[in-house]
């Protein structure tokens, strides 16, 4: 890749091959790198600026917020709130959707967000980033303004127009999808610019590297603890092959490290919660991280259906999440059709 590629020229060109980033498209993804090169200086700065520890506010979820949580929420309120390009936001930090103030001319666009991925590691400097999800806005009539409500967001993740995240470790990069394949950009701090430094990105179909909270196994259902007993069985066990295991708590990073070199990522349905389907979000972590596994070549389901299938029910909803390469991801799956006696 000899000439350095910005991220407004990669997707101008990508535009001319494949006619799926119109013009507001393009604006809301400019918008939001610029609002991560924001957040990525301020998670930075650590302890020198006013970032770390907690706001003593409770978010939706019942989860204590961290100061940056709501510092980084904020930023991509405040960086996108003018419109031009987009209807109306949610978060993981707001109860319910912030709609573009209608003095300003309403968007196509819907967009979602995890402000701030990996919390529990924002005081232990380990990567965290921002996750983010595009869906157009239903039955946008441009003759009639109809406001915009909760129900708008609530579509399968195979709808999705554009998903990506930042993920702020020793580089700060990002990576995204329009639906023709995976792209990722670093930024150089010296000139402030995103550059193109990896396209059509490939999640190889097997690895040997799984990903999940072991603490939590006696709390796993049969699928998940048979997976992981033969991963650790190794040589000698059914699997034949020895495996290694990560789990960085942030899921960018974990998903970063799978589009860069394969690999699984679980966080499954487990009974300490036995009423919620998972950990995870599903509009604005599961789906959009799916979107780019799928364009890479990976798979994700929730141990029984594709999760860009499911039919979003409510904004915060929880879902059980196994991602990654292709071999691996079908496999658990099968465990679970098993168990159910498929
Ligand atoms: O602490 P645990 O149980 O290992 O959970 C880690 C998971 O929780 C998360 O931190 C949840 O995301 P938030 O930090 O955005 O709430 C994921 O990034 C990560 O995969
Ligand atoms: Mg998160
Ligand atoms: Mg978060």
């Amino acid at each position: 890749m000899s000439k350095r590629v910005s991220l407004t020229q990669y997707l101008v060109e990508q535009q001319r091959l494949h006619g799926h980033i119109p013009g507001q498209l393009r604006l809301l993804i400019e918008v939001v790198a610029r609002a991560c090169k924001r957040i990525a200086i301020a998670v930075n700065k650590g302890a020198l600026g006013e970032v770390m520890g907690v706001a003593g506010t409770e978010n939706v979820q019942g989860e204590v917020q961290k100061k940056l949580d709501i510092i980084s929420n904020e930023v991509l309120i405040e960086a996108n709130e003018w419109g031009g390009h987009l209807a109306a936001m949610a978060s993981e930090e707001m109860d319910t959707i912030h709609t573009v103030p209608n003095r300003y001319p309403a968007g196509e666009y819907l967009l979602l967000f995890d402000p701030l991925d990996g919390s529990s590691n924002i005081e232990v400097n380990v990567s965290i980033g921002t996750i983010f999800s595009v869906l157009k806005k239903p039955n946008d009539d441009p003759n009639q303004i109809e406001p915009v409500s909760e129900a708008d967001f609530l579509q399968p993740g195979s709808q999705q127009a554009a998903a990506g995240y930042c993920i702020y470790g020793p580089q700060s990069m990002l990576v995204l999808t329009v639906g023709d394949g995976v792209a990722m950009f670093t930024l150089d701090r010296e000139t402030g610019s995103w550059v193109l430094t990896a396209e059509n990105v490939k999640v190889p179909a097997d690895t040997k590297e799984f990903a999940i909270n072991m603490s939590n196994m006696r709390h796993w259902d049969t699928p998940v603890k048979r997976y992981v007993d033969e991963c650790l069985a190794g040589q000698e066990g059914p699997r034949g092959k020895d495996f290694n295991m990560r789990w960085v708590a942030s899921m960018v990073a974990d998903v970063h490290r799978i589009l860069t070199r394969g690999g699984i990522f679980m966080y499954p349905w487990d009974k300490r919660e036995p009423d919620k389907p998972g950990k995870l979000r599903l509009l604005y972590e599961a789906n959009p991280m799916s979107f780019l596994i799928e364009q890479a070549g990976g798979a994700a389901t929730n141990g029984h259906q594709r999760i860009l299938d499911l039919q979003p029910e409510k904004l915060h909803q929880r879902v059980s999440v196994i991602l990654g390469s292709k071999n691996e991801v079908e496999r658990v799956t099968a465990y679970h059709q098993e168990a159910k006696g498929g």
